[in-house]
């Protein structure tokens, strides 16, 4: 083996990793528009519905990794991300609406109604496509390579910090109640990532599986850019018109 094709220490490995954040989406014109105040009711709203799609795949997406994943530890841990998004209700009573439930609640502290959410009426193409691609993604490749897809994560604990330090100053119509769901998830993210992270320092081992990684995350980054390119398009950005609405289909 060269010098040149050496895996990478755990500590390199990483850095390359949390060196990709500078592609996610918390840089994307139109995320930077709605942290910034710039982005006008629709916009957030249209934001909020679209975004919907992708925490519905979420859990669907952990179920196919768990499907596929013959490591009954990891599943102990892995399941915990379903019950997030989808709530629960256990033997003791205990009970939990889970994040899909609080992305509802959004949503309708933005002015959206709940069925106008749930029945994904404003999903456009692109953002569709992505969602499905990160599924399809889930369902067919080795488990691991779906537990790195998931290292965005790295990245997201910042995006939702940054919604609930400049949201209640730039948009005060929105009921704080609203913003549960960002601030669950600020831990949320940090244990799933610290899981998620030790998989994968552990099984991409040599330089081509260390770079193998670099491009699946740079994978799942692509899916988060181009939902904001999609919703770029159709509610536009500060200096670009929103485009006109797909026509609906008929049936
Ligand atoms: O709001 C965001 O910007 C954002 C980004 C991401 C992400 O980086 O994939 C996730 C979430 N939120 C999120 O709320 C969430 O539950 C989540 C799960 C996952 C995943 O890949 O398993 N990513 C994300």
């Amino acid at each position: 083996m060269t010098l040149d094709n050496h895996p990478w220490s755990r500590e390199e490995f990483e850095k390359r990793l949390r060196e990709q954040g500078q592609a996610y989406h918390i840089h994307h014109p139109f995320n930077v528009m709605l942290n910034t105040g710039k982005a006008t009711p629709e916009q957030i709203r249209g934001w909020v519905a679209n975004r919907f799609s992708y925490q519905l795949a979420i859990p669907i997406k952990d179920a196919a990794v768990m499907s596929n994943c013959d490591d009954r530890a990891v599943r102990r841990e892995w399941v915990q991300r379903m019950l997030d998004h989808d709530g629960y209700d256990d033997l003791n009573g205990a009970s939990d609406e889970g994040g899909i439930e609080a992305w509802i609640r959004l949503g309708t502290a933005v002015g959206l109604s709940r069925e106008e959410i749930t029945d994904l009426r404003h999903v456009t193409p692109g953002v569709r496509f992505a969602v499905d691609a990160y599924v399809q993604f889930a369902r067919t490749q080795p488990w691991q390579e779906s537990v790195c897809a998931s290292l965005t994560e790295l990245f997201a604990p910042a995006i939702h910090k940054q919604r609930l330090a400049t949201w209640p100053e730039h948009y005060p119509w929105i009921e704080s109640e609203g913003l549960m769901y960002f601030r669950n998830r600020v831990t949320q993210a940090r244990r799933d990532v610290e899981h998620g992270l030790a998989i994968t320092l552990d099984f991409f081992k040599t330089r081509e599986q260390q770079l193998r990684a670099l491009d699946i995350l740079n994978f799942k980054l692509d899916v988060l850019w181009q939902m904001n390119d999609a919703m770029a398009v159709r509610y536009g950005l500060p200096d670009q018109p929103a485009a006109p609405e797909r026509p609906a289909s008929v049936r």
